[in-house]
């Protein structure tokens, strides 16, 4: 199962890695606190204390129809047209400096894809717990990992969150069980890279670089894909649990579906936004590697997924990051000082893109705190 990507991320790190320690998923623990409920019994439907946050899990509800989380058109974005493509360029550069979070529509994967994808995954997790061992990893950066919560060696309170995180690109892996999962999947994550492709171009632009100069300094063409498949059983107590704690996500942008159950809230100006997602349309963040690269001009967005008591929440993220072997710091041309160019100091140190992954998952989940650790504040 663990094949070439897995061997050269491993390289280098095999010494540090720690091992994930097993404990029984959500969606188990769910089913039978549920049954509980069901039956009356009172002395054993709450969920664990290991599960209590005790934070407040309320968002703001936006008004759907003045909704300001901004809507990128890809059609425009990839326009014939240079008026149309440049003000998508423009539309494009705003939400990633003012929201680091837009809503894709005319994105051109079709709804039965995206419906496909979230199904074959939900089968993955309706398996038989004794079918699934196998896919539990024995490090953080094997190309299959079941688990639950975000690192259980680590997590000091546990997240109400089953995962299936895959390595999909630039090699292609996945479970052989549920047998439709690879054909699905390999269309969905294609057509997601050909997306991510297409709006980092225009974000190569808004940055004022050439349309290629990022997908070249980052290596896209063999750019590291990560399919996450995220299960948020029922949950008896929704208003102290998690789904997934704060975070900002590690690539360069990470794209997002759901079942029709919400749960994400996105943090804008110091509050948790509620996010809607509209049919058929993708959910974007920008992530630490496109603040990194655009020098904190583009700042990634810190999210969380909070849980509910009546249905089973499922999403599909997609994470698009550079090469797992370039070293990624501030864009060398004009985002930083050069010879009077009028750019500040580089705000970032460099680092490899596969050294960073592998200390924000052997870590616990906290805000931004790996970002934190690149930062340079004394200039
Ligand atoms: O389920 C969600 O809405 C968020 C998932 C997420 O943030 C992640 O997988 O990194
Ligand atoms: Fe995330």
């Amino acid at each position: 199962m663990a094949t070439s990507s897995a061997s050269m991320l491993h390289s280098n790190s095999a010494a540090v890695q720690p091992t994930v320690p097993k404990i029984t998923c959500v969606k188990k623990l769910s089913e039978s606190l549920i049954n509980n409920l069901n039956n009356n019994n009172n002395n054993n439907n709450k969920i664990p204390s290991t599960y209590a946050y005790h934070t407040e899990t309320t968002g703001l509800d936006l008004d759907p129809l003045h909704n300001p989380i901004p809507t990128i058109d890809l059609s425009l974005l990839t326009s014939s047209n240079p008026d149309h493509k440049s003000k998508a360029v423009q539309q494009l550069g705003k939400a990633c400096q003012e929201w680091g979070f837009f809503m894709v529509v005319n994105h051109g994967i079709p709804e039965d894809l995206m419906r496909a994808v979230i199904e074959v995954s939900h089968e993955f997790f309706n398996l038989a717990e004794e079918e699934k061992p196998e896919f539990e990893p024995n490090n953080v950066l094997d190309p299959i990992r079941y688990g639950t919560s975000f690192n259980t060696a680590k997590d000091k309170v546990f997240c109400w969150r089953d995962f299936l995180k895959l390595f999909v690109h630039p090699h292609f892996h996945c479970p052989h069980k549920p047998q439709a999962f690879r054909e699905v999947l390999v269309e969905y994550c294609e057509r997601s890279r050909e997306v991510v492709r297409k709006l980092l171009k225009g974000i190569s632009q808004s940055l004022g670089l050439e349309e290629c100069e990022m997908e070249k300094a980052l290596e896209l063409d063999s750019g590291l894909q990560i399919f996450v498949a995220n299960l948020y059983p029922v949950c008896p107590n929704p208003d102290i649990a998690m789904g997934i704690a704060p975070h900002s996500d590690h690539g360069l942008l990470t794209l997002l579906i759901q079942n029709e159950v919400g749960g994400l809230q996105i943090q804008h100006d110091g509050e948790w936004i509620n996010v809607s997602a509209p049919p058929n349309s993708i959910l974007v963040n920008t992530a630490d590697h496109l603040e990194i690269y655009s020098n904190g001009k583009y700042k990634s967005v810190v999210h969380r997924a909070v849980v509910n008591n009546e249905k089973t929440r499922i999403s599909i993220a997609i994470a698009n990051g550079p090469s797992a072997d370039t070293i990624v710091g501030p864009a060398a041309s004009k985002l930083v000082e050069k010879e009077g160019n009028g750019a500040g100091p580089a705000n970032y140190v460099p680092m490899k893109y596969k050294e960073y992954i592998l200390s924000q998952q052997s870590n616990q989940l906290n805000g931004k705190d790996s970002l934190k650790r690149l930062q340079i504040r004394d200039h």
